[in-house]
């Protein structure tokens, strides 16, 4: 019997994403993130290696901003410094990638390249490639927004297959000023090996994919952590009869094989290829969350008056040194940080400023306070718009684990952080200042007014 030629699959190869759908982000000079390190010859860490603060926000230096210029090893996207990878034919699960050499944790294996498209256009072409019966699959979940389809133009990363006991994963780096999903290894992958990443797919076809990755504790089927494979076990516990096992369109990759070629068969060695016959669609999600470790913490915006709780307990001691009224002010514990570091607003104010300026005698002293507490109202009201400008990014970075906060609009923050705690020290220390060194009024001049446990002052005796 003539065997079958071994026929590489037809796609168009590419090795940074395509953007037909959108243009291409361009990055402004204010958002490139600049990092610290110095090329040091006797320390080839030092250009841009572990301690480089880039890498460790999953950013790539842009040339020309990078102080170690060629020696800069943080731009493996941009150079596609992959590993050295076979294709092969593998038994039951179509092509897969090898690693041609010794492949180290950590390391950089492949960009995962392909057309760049919306939620709603992966959507779409996921349904009409599943309605021409494609059961490859080859879209992956970007962020809320995109996904990458390689399909039809890919790297050779569209070849990993899917393994439940994977040896590499997915991780997203910001690649001048996109993002961008790349496979590195999870441990040291000896040459020869099978490539592997958990897919965790968002599975939007109802076809669903036997794995055979042959791992102990596989989970059974191709997506079995996604929605879609969820909903669709739910149905069959349900014994709707429309969705029976029987009914749901189940691809077992073994069967639907349509060559005899051997096993492992070794094909091309780095190879571009094209075909047009393998497509359909798949979503990952899960997964390429664990690229997230970019944690960005929204500043938290909390005043020194929320933090000093119960804030003055101003109480008058009749000392024999000081015939003034001298006060003490007493500052409870402060109360717990918020959580999440989220800004709140509309937070309560702790000191009654009219109230004791009302207290003292000096028409200075009163203005010093007024004047600090005005300097503190705007500098809130500075941080509450910012705030409104920022919230979109933090959002977007709670549901994605996505930093997206533009560096200038960052810094605005901090800025104005640093603002209102100073606004807010001065105002209490200009009450501090005042209420310690300053008459205060005779005590029949005083009204006494319920401080509803916030601030109350007594009058010496
Ligand atoms: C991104 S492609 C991987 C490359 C693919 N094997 C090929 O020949 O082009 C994903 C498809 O490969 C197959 N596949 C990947 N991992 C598999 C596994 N563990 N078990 C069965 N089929 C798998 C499924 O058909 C899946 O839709």
């Amino acid at each position: 019997m003539e065997e079958e030629p071994i026929e590489p699959p037809l796609y168009i190869h590419i090795e940074t994403n395509d953007f037909s759908y959108r243009r291409h982000k361009r990055q402004k000079e204010e958002d490139i993130a600049v990092c610290e390190c110095q090329y040091d010859l006797m320390d080839p860490d030092s250009a841009c290696g572990e301690r480089c603060w880039n890498v460790s926000t999953n950013t790539e230096c842009t040339p020309g901003y990078c102080r170690c210029g060629v020696y800069c090893k943080n731009q493996r996207f941009q150079k596609s410094q992959y590993a050295r990878t076979r294709l092969v034919k593998t038994e039951g699960r179509g092509w897969g990638l090898l690693a041609d050499e010794n492949i180290t944790a950590g390391q950089f294996v492949s960009e995962y390249c392909g057309e760049v498209i919306s939620w709603k256009e992966a959507k779409r072409r996921s349904q009409a490639y599943e309605d021409q019966g494609l059961t490859e699959s080859y879209i992956i979940y970007l962020n809320a927004d995109e996904s990458i389809d390689a399909t039809k133009k890919g790297s050779l990363a569209r070849f990993i297959n899917h393994s439940c006991q994977p040896n590499c994963e997915t991780r997203k780096w910001t690649v001048l000023g996109e993002v961008r999903v790349g496979i590195f290894a999870k441990q040291d992958v000896p040459i020869g090996t099978e490539l592997s990443y958990d897919y965790n797919f968002e599975w939007f076809g109802g076809v669903m994919v036997r794995c055979l990755c042959g791992a102990t504790g596989c989970s059974g089927f191709l997506g079995a952590k996604s929605r879609g494979f969820q909903e669709a076990t739910y149905l069959w516990e349900d014994d709707d009869d429309r969705f029976s096992v029987e009914n749901i369109p189940l691809y077992d990759s073994t069967d639907d094989e349509h060559t005899s070629i051997p096993k492992d068969t070794i094909l091309a060695k780095d190879e571009a290829v094209t075909q047009e016959n393998n497509s359909n669609i798949v979503h990952t999600t899960e997964n390429l969350e664990i690229a997230s470790s970019n944690e960005f913490t929204p500043l938290s915006v909390e005043p020194l008056t929320n933090s000093m709780h119960k804030v003055a307990k101003l109480e008058n001691q009749s000392s024999p040194q000081n015939n003034n009224h001298h006060t003490e002010l007493v500052l409870a514990r402060p109360e717990p940080k918020f959580r999440g570091g989220k800004a709140k607003r509309g937070l309560r104010k702790q000191l009654n400023v009219a109230d004791i300026c009302a207290r003292l005698a000096s028409a200075a002293a009163r203005q010093e306070i007024l004047f600090c507490e005005e300097v503190k109202k705007q500098a809130t009201a500075e941080i509450d718009a910012l705030y409104d400008e920022i919230r979109p990014a933090i959002e977007e970075h709670e549901r994605d684990s996505q930093d997206n906060v533009s560096t200038s609009l960052a810094e605005q923050w901090i800025e104005a952080s640093c603002c209102k705690y100073k606004a807010e020290f001065d105002l209490s220390a200009a009450i501090i200042k005042n209420l310690a060194s300053t008459p205060l009024k005779a005590k029949e001049d005083v009204n006494p007014r319920e401080q509803n446990g916030v601030l109350y002052l007594q009058n010496g005796p």
